[in-house]
């Protein structure tokens, strides 16, 4: 029973456990075999420790089952911890338990992230971002590219990769974005290069991109990215924004307002939702930030491969 769930969760899933190796059908077995070894010597039955023997702690058990039972040492009597010094006690510890105790990490570095921070028109992923670049090191903020032209004040490589419709074609000819759109006639595109440098330097990735951009960034990177719909704390607050910010005709307006309306239905399709609200900026950074921790913590970790 508890073999067949085992394997369910494994072979339903694209998570990646970064302690130990995938597992096979025919390694499963012999997992198991040294678990049960290793649970006799504790003296333990529990099958969910079981489990957790074997995998949270490979290192002990290797040790026990590669000794076999001949082979590993008397057990030497330990001494009053109230008698001996530290260094003595570690050794009569050691020696119990056949092996070094080790000062390797128990806990390997976690595997780089992918971020998607999604929203409608105005919540505010502009400005989530900026703080959060602030906030925190180790994440890459990923330059799209685009066909359109530079602005007066925008800089080549910080704020766009800026080249020409004809070189945009050429990457998407050659596969080298994770996914574009013609945004207003305009081209934007993610390129995927810019992505597996960072990653493999150890950067989790940020995608800041609408609504759109984000349903077709689920289906290409699946549950191996973390999707966040940001939100402003209600219809009127994000309309308000807008308003100030006073970059939107009154039918960029309209279409922006009507667009949000249908977007926020896609809000299921993503992992977390954020509310951005008015004044309370600092507010929704700490929650990204914490949703970025609360992933890097979790045992079996999304693995993006881009
Ligand atoms: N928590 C907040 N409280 C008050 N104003 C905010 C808050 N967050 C963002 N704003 C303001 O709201 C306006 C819209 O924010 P921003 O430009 O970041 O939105 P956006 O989601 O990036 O919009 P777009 O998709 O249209 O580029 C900006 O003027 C910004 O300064």
């Amino acid at each position: 029973m508890f073999r067949r769930l085992f394997c369910t969760s494994i072979s339903h899933t694209n998570l990646h456990h970064p302690y130990f190796p995938p597992i096979s059908n025919r390694n499963l077995h012999s997992a198991f075999t040294v678990s049960s070894s290793t649970l006799n010597l504790l003296g333990k039955t529990c099958p969910i420790a079981r489990f957790r023997t074997i995998k949270a702690f490979p290192r002990l058990s290797c040790s026990y089952s590669q000794m076999g039972d001949s082979r590993r040492p008397l057990s030497v009597p330990i001494p009053a911890v109230d008698k001996a010094d530290r260094s003595e006690l570690l050794r009569a510890l050691e020696s119990s338990l056949g092996s070094a105790f080790s000062s390797e990490p128990l806990c390997p570095n976690p595997s780089p992230l992918i971020l998607v921070i999604s929203g409608s028109s105005g919540v505010g992923k502009d400005a989530v971002i900026k703080k959060l670049r602030e906030a925190r090191e180790g994440l890459h903020f990923v330059v799209t590219v685009t066909s359109r032209a530079k602005r007066p004040g925008e800089v080549d490589g910080k704020d766009y990769y800026f080249v020409s419709k004809e070189e945009f074609l050429s990457m998407v000819e050659k596969d080298e974005l994770l996914e574009y759109a013609l945004v207003y006639g305009d081209y934007k595109g993610i390129p995927k290069q810019q992505i597996r440098e960072y990653m493999g330097k150890g950067y989790d990735i940020v995608l800041r991109v609408d609504i759109q951009g984000a349903q077709t960034l689920r289906k290409i990177l699946g549950q191996s990215a973390i999707f966040i719909f940001l939100v402003a704390e209600s219809e009127m607050e994000m309309v308000e924004r807008l308003i100030d910010r006073k970059t939107e005709s009154a039918e960029s307006l309209l279409v922006r307002i009507a667009t949000a309306r249908e977007e926020v239905k896609h809000v299921k399709n993503f992992d977390y939702v954020v509310v951005n609200a008015k004044g309370k900026l600092e507010n929704a950074v700490k929650v990204v930030e914490s949703i970025i921790d609360a992933e890097k913590a979790k045992v079996w970790q999304r693995r993006a491969v881009v």
